[in-house]
C-alpha cells in the first residue's frame, strides 16, 4: 500500500517512506501507541504511580506482576516445583487465570475466587523470581497482556522493552533500595533491614529482564513524593496519550 497520509508516514517513518505495513499490523501499532508503559525495580512505586497516572487519564492500568504472582501462587497451592515449566503452564491452563484491569487497582481471578489480597504474601515474594524467568511462563504472561485493549497504562518489568515496544510513552522507576525499604515497611510486618535484604535479592533475580528500555524516562523516585511522580510522568506525556 502507498504511503499517501503525511500523519502515518510520520508515524512509521521507521518502515516508510514507500510501503506501509499491512492493515492488522498497522492497527497493532496504531493500539500500542495509546499505552503508557511504567517499569521499574521492585517496591518502586509502579502500581501506586500507575494507578494515579491511569486515573488521570480515565484509562484501566495493568499489572504484569500479578500474573507471574498468581502464577506462582497456584503453583504453589498445587505443590508444583517452582522450576517445572510444562507443569505450571498445565495447570494453568486447566486454572485458566483473570486479570481484572481497573484504574483503582487490578484484580485477580481464578474461576470463581479472588486471589489478590493473596499474591503480596512473603511466599508468594520469595517463589516468584523462580517463576519469572522461565520463558514459558512469559510467553503465556505477555499473551494475555497483549490481547487487552487499549488504551491503558501498563506496569511491569519489560512492558516497554518486549511486551509493547512500541508504546506512545515509557517511563522506568529507581529508588535505593533503603528507601523502597522504608517505603514497604509501612505496608508489611518485616522490618527494614530484612525488606532490604530481600529487595536487594529480588533486584538481582530481576535484572535481566528489568533493563530500562532506550527511549524510557527513567525517573529516580528518592527525593519525590507519591504525587510529585505521577505529576513528572503527566507532564511529560504525548498528545496522542492524553488525547485517547
Ligand atoms: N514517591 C513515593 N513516595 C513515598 N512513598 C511511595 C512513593 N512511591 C511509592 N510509594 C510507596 O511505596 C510502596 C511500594 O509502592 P508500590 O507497591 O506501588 O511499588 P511497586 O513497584 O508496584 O511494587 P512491586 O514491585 O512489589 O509490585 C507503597 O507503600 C507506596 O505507597
Ligand atoms: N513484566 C514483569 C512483571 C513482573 N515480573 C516479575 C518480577 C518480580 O519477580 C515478579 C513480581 O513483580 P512485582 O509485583 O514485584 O512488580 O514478577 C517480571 O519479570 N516481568
Amino acid at each position: 500500500m502507498r504511503c499517501r497520509c503525511p500523519a502515518l508516514k510520520d508515524l512509521f517513518a521507521a518502515s516508510c517512506p514507500e510501503v506501509l505495513p499491512p492493515a492488522s499490523v498497522r492497527t497493532l501499532y496504531t493500539a500500542q501507541l495509546m499505552i503508557v508503559t511504567i517499569d521499574g525495580v521492585a517496591a518502586s512505586g509502579k502500581s501506586s504511580v500507575s494507578g494515579g497516572v491511569a486515573r488521570a487519564l480515565g484509562v484501566p492500568y495493568v499489572s504484569s506482576g500479578l500474573l507471574y504472582r498468581a502464577a506462582t501462587l497456584l503453583g504453589l497451592e498445587a505443590g508444583l516445583d517452582l522450576h517445572d515449566a510444562p507443569a505450571l503452564l498445565a495447570h494453568l491452563q486447566t486454572h485458566p487465570l483473570r486479570l481484572e484491569p481497573l484504574a483503582e487497582g487490578n484484580r485477580v481471578w481464578q474461576d470463581g475466587r479472588e486471589l489478590t489480597d493473596e499474591l503480596h504474601s512473603t511466599r508468594v515474594d520469595r517463589g516468584v523470581s523462580v517463576v519469572a524467568v522461565l520463558p514459558e511462563v512469559r510467553a503465556w504472561v505477555d499473551a494475555q497482556l497483549r490481547a487487552l485493549p487499549s488504551p491503558f497504562v501498563a506496569e511491569g518489568r519489560d512492558m516497554g522493552t518486549n511486551v509493547f515496544p512500541r508504546a506512545g510513552a515509557k517511563f522506568y522507576l529507581t529508588a535505593s533500595p533503603h528507601i523502597r525499604a522504608q517505603r514497604r515497611a509501612q505496608e508489611r510486618p518485616e522490618d527494614v533491614p530484612a525488606i532490604e535484604a530481600a529487595l536487594i535479592r529480588r533486584d538481582e533475580l530481576d535484572r535481566v529482564q528489568s533493563a530500562p528500555a532506550l527511549d524510557a524516562v527513567v525517573i529516580d523516585t528518592g527525593p519525590l513524593t507519591l504525587d510529585g511522580v505521577i505529576q513528572t510522568i503527566l507532564a511529560q506525556l504525548p498528545e496522542q496519550v492524553t488525547s485517547a
